[in-house]
């Protein structure tokens, strides 16, 4: 999946928090956007999930806009996107099983219950995690919630996957799996999107990255300012 981001500013109580941000991530590749705390990062992760529609500017999938999507297209976009969000999205008064289940109900309702609770299993195996299917989310410590929303974005086999602050809330052997995982769906051609100022992820995985900042530290624009950047 291509994700541009054409032109995009943003402002949030009448501040402006995005300027012009301009930069393109393709299949296999990885868009790290990093900035110091307040600086707009989840603001823009909300901006490319759409679910926030930027004051100016577009997000282009595959060289559409999403604003001008018809049904169809943007039904494909939704399935082929995981997200995974900094606070864990789980519905807390369900179960694991039938949190897992629920995007496979909505994007995959042709495969039989069977089929469905096989992927979950497979996926539930994959992260440790089959002990827990019967469990309420909310019954679940934060570094296993914050698995279970790692399994729920992944059991679609997303063609792109937007993370906000991977390798957060987790121990120094999970960061090494993190990692390890991304860069094997990178390989796979998984675009990825991570707002992360983690220095692993710039050097070992980034070929793009967008930095928000501040005028004190950028000497750019309005009070925020980004600079989009290609890595080697
Ligand atoms: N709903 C809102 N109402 C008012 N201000 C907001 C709202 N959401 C975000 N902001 C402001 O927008 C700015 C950017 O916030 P954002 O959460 O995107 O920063 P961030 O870079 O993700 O920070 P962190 O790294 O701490 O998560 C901050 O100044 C924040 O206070």
């Amino acid at each position: 999946m291509k994700i541009a981001l054409k032109d995009i500013s943003h402002s949030v109580a009448d501040q402006p928090i995005l300027a012009n941000i301009n930069v393109t991530v393709g299949s296999g590749e990885c868009l790290l956007i990093t900035g110091r705390s307040g600086s707009g990062k989840s603001v823009l992760f909300n901006i490319i999930c759409d679910i926030t529609r930027p004051q100016q500017g577009h997000v282009l999938i595959d060289g559409v806009q999403i604003a001008t999507m018809t049904a169809l297209q943007y039904a494909r976009f939704r399935r082929d996107l995981g997200v995974i969000f900094q606070v864990s999205a789980l519905i807390s008064n369900l179960t694991l099983e039938e949190n897992l289940l629920l995007p496979l109900n909505r994007h995959h309702s042709r495969l039989s219950s069977d089929e469905k609770r096989q992927k979950v299993w497979e996926i539930c195996q994959q992260f440790g995690l089959t002990q827990y299917l019967d469990k309420r989310t909310d019954r679940l410590s934060s570094g296993l919630a914050s698995l279970a929303g790692l399994a729920r974005a992944l059991i679609m086999e997303p063609k792109a996957l937007i993370w906000d602050a991977p390798m957060a809330q987790v121990d120094r052997a999970w960061c090494q799996h993190e990692l390890e995982l991304l860069k094997h769906l990178k390989e796979k051609g998984t675009t990825l999107v991570l707002c992360s100022n983690r220095q692993e992820l710039i050097t070992r995985l980034a070929d793009h990255q967008v930095h928000l900042g501040f005028v004190d530290e950028l000497t750019l624009g309005s009070e925020h300012a980004a600079q989009a950047q290609k890595c080697q």
